[in-house]
């Protein structure tokens, strides 16, 4: 049996005050991919907001437990070191910090959190060598402050290129596929599909059945109104693309 790496019961989050979620329950075990589907204002991207902790967003009933620890108790950047990875839908400029020195910290601060040394100058130069060609990354890009000027797809492969160096147990991919071209499309799914082994896990957000053609998920889970209503394999996700949603909500 895989470990369970995230389980989630009765998840309830609202933001301003308005309910959102509504009795979430997912659970996720190290080896597998688990997509999530589910009409728009469903509360898919809420979801990661919660879970990695985002400001606004409250926790009003539920349970959390990420790989053995009470996720709701952390703090954003905790839950991070614990080994959660948010790829976002809309990733985020920063002006003035390079995507080099964004990156070392990050994994400074990981190693220190788990009382291991800091990765040497060398060895973090091989790594984004390596794992930029993960998503064919430009290797200017590496150096360009993180995502300023970055193509819609530019800025989604730079998601996966930080989850490459960072290593998550659990990396939650909000439409990553989105504003991707049919090229980037299948880069950025095969650098997924070879990050992904049986110690880790993926949730993909994802509106297009297309994304997995690319990446098999074992699981296909469709969230309505803040809850997941349905759950199946990826014959599901055919079904959807087929029938839309209103067989399920109405
Ligand atoms: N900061 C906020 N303030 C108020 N309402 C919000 C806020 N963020 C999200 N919402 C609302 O929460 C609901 C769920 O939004 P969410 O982005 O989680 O949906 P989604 O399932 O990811 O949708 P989509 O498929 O369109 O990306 C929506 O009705 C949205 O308007």
């Amino acid at each position: 049996m895989s470990k369970t790496l995230l389980n989630i019961e009765n998840l309830h989050a609202e933001i301003e005050d308005k309910q959102i979620l509504k009795g979430l329950n997912l659970k996720v075990n190290a080896g597998e991919i688990h997509a999530i589907m589910g009409p728009n204002g469903a509360g898919k991207s809420t979801l990661a907001s919660v879970l990695s902790g985002r400001d606004g967003y409250e926790m009003t009933e539920g349970k959390v437990d990420f790989d053995g620890t009470d996720l709701m108790e952390l703090d954003p950047d905790e839950r991070a070191k614990e080994g959660l990875f948010l790829a976002f839908q809309y990733p985020v400029e920063i002006p003035g910090v390079s995507n080099i020195n964004f990156l070392r910290t990050a994994l400074n601060e990981i190693r220190e959190y788990r009382k291991e040394e800091p990765v040497s100058a060398k060895e973090f130069m091989t790594m984004v060598r390596e794992r930029s060609q993960i998503v064919e990354l430009d290797s200017k890009l590496a150096s360009r402050s993180v995502n300023v000027g970055f193509s819609g797809g530019e800025k989604k492969r730079n998601e996966i290129f930080q989850m490459a160096m960072l290593e998550p147990k659990l990396a939650i991919l909000d439409e990553t596929d989105s504003g991707l071209d049919i090229d980037a499309l299948r880069i950025v799914a095969a650098g997924v599909n070879k990050l992904k082994n049986e110690n880790n896990a993926v949730v993909l957000i994802t509106h297009y059945q297309r994304l997995l053609d690319y990446i098999k998920p074992d699981f296909v889970h469709v969230l309505a109104d803040g809850k997941i209503i349905k759950t199946g394999g990826p014959e599901l996700a055919l079904e959807l693309e087929e029938k839309g949603y209103d067989w399920l909500t109405k």
